[in-house]
């Protein structure tokens, strides 16, 4: 690609400077001649005429973007929103006051004794006292606490990428002009704050401590405590003291003591949100396969579906009610089902959306995979995908699962359908396969990180792959099915 550049009358070093490599031409352009008056910063009077200039100009290659390698690993450069950092701060408590006893008025003459001795103890005991009888300051509010729950009504973390930040708020200070009256409160106490996530969340703390795991609606884990309200304390003048301090505890000895009145300062925590779909079975495949027409078409699930890849970005739940009639033990009545963004060769170290969603599999305790059975080579796409769930957690292969070889309705596939099949029921060993792992589905599943590294090593070669494939059980069932 060749480009030029002539705008502003660079210099040759300027030109240098601005295009990749070495010079081929130059060029004479004509300007009028107020304009290159202006640009050469020289003022002449004189009738504006038009004369050649000679304008060195570099015609360069520039430096084109390199090819990109389809082999090459690609790092992940999406925000998942499955997966967040974020930074809660609690409250700070607020703070106390510093009191001073009212000053007593001197009584009026006009007034009899008995006035003076009822006013007296209306005074007395208009303030708050303890059972012992000893007057109650009030308390500054506590700081908000942060809260982390989980709420069925939530399915993503994609929020938080957008507020990444949540304080709660600090307790209230003790209202008070310095002195002490019957009418003081107690600060107010500042309220939790309350952070829904999706059911399946884990939390944990940035540098990695494991806090919980929020897999039930309701779960919730306190994450940051406010800080404790200050209290009050009376000042008295040093005679007094001592009297003062059988009356109430709360009497300031001295200066060191306001440290007491100040609230204490809430605590900062940064935490890393992990969602983990919560789901019995999780469909699988290749983009494109079809995973969220399925999901659609059986369940009340609305997925966004389209004729491209990684239409799916999140996983979809979708629940399936069953069918009674069915009977008991033939048919879970109940059962959810996750549609995972599809798996492309390599997802298990991060190419394509993979290996951020590998981890959904997690839960589940069977697997679905969709087929495209009108591919250029269905069989091959189902070995793709089996062979990157056994990368990056050999324990997925272990769980029953089901073939569903879909789009039949497409002339291509409805006629390989039954070859397709017994190619399909061949990969697999015929043992075990209905000692199913799936009550061990989620205490198998070691660490994300267990399997990004070592398992990954040294790729084996095609036959060896289909070989450790064929070892672990074959589909439960193979079905054609069109869902459209
Ligand atoms: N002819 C036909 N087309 C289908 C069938 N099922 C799905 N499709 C089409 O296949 C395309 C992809 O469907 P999706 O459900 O988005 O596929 P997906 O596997 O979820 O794709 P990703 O989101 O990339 O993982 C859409 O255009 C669907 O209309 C089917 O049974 N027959």
């Amino acid at each position: 690609m060749l480009s030029m550049s002539y705008c502003s009358l660079p210099t040759s070093s300027h030109l240098n400077s601005k295009f990749h490599t070495n010079s081929l031409s130059s060029f004479s352009c004509f300007f009028p001649e107020h304009l290159l008056l202006k640009s050469c910063n020289q003022r002449r009077s004189g009738s504006e005429s038009y004369r050649p200039y000679p304008l060195k100009c570099r015609l360069a290659r520039v430096k084109e973007a390199p090819l990109p390698n389809p082999d090459k690993i690609i790092s992940e450069p999406h925000k998942y929103f499955d997966q967040v950092i974020i930074t809660v701060r609690s409250g700070d408590g607020g703070h106390g006051a510093v009191l001073s006893m009212p000053i007593q008025k001197a009584p009026s003459k006009s007034r009899g004794r008995y006035d003076k001795e009822k006013e007296k103890a209306r005074k007395k005991s208009s303030y708050k006292r303890d059972f012992d009888g000893s007057i109650i300051l009030p308390m500054a509010g506590h700081g908000g606490d942060v809260i982390i729950y989980a709420d069925e009504d939530k399915d993503s973390l994609l929020e938080f990428h957008r507020k990444s930040r949540y304080n709660a708020k600090r307790g209230g200070n003790v209202d008070a002009m310095g002195v002490l009256t019957s009418q003081l409160h107690d600060g107010f106490v500042s309220q939790t704050l309350r952070i829904p996530v999706p059911v399946g969340t884990v939390v944990k703390h940035k540098r990695g401590k494991f806090l919980a795991d929020l897999a039930l609606p309701g779960d919730e884990i306190l994450v940051a405590r406010g800080g404790q309200g200050g209290i009050s304390l009376l000042e008295m003048p040093e005679h007094r003291r001592k009297k003062m301090m059988s009356l109430t505890t709360n009497v300031m000895r001295d200066d060191s003591d306001k440290v007491l009145v100040l609230g204490q300062p809430g605590e900062e925590v940064s935490l890393q949100l992990i969602l983990r779909v919560v789901a019995d079975v999780g469909l699988v495949g290749l983009p494109n396969a079809g995973k969220s027409t399925l999901l659609a078409a059986i369940t009340l699930a609305k997925p966004d579906i389209a004729d491209y890849p990684f239409t799916t970005l999140m996983p979809n739940l979708g629940r399936l009610d069953g069918d009674p009639s069915l009977g008991a033990g033939k048919y879970s009545s109940e059962a959810t089902l996750a549609d995972l963004p599809g798996l492309i060769e390599g997802a298990h170290l991060g190419k394509g959306l993979g290996r951020n969603f590998l981890r959904h599999l997690r839960r589940t305790r069977m697997l679905v995979h969709v087929v495209d059975a009108a591919a250029e080579d269905p069989v091959n796409d189902y070995r793709t995908v089996k062979q990157e769930l056994r990368m990056y957690n050999p324990d997925y292969l272990e769980r029953p699962s089901i073939v569903v070889l879909n789009k039949i309705d497409i002339p291509e596939a409805i006629g390989r359908l039954p070859s397709l099949t017994q190619e399909i029921w061949k990969i697999g060993s015929r043992k075990n396969t209905s000692s199913t792992n799936s009550g061990n589905a989620v205490q198998s599943a070691s660490d994300d990180s267990d399997h990004e590294n070592g398992l990954s090593l040294g790729l084996p070669d095609k036959d060896r792959k289909v070989k450790e494939i064929e070892e672990y059980p074959c589909p439960l069932a193979v079905v054609g099915v069109s869902v459209l």
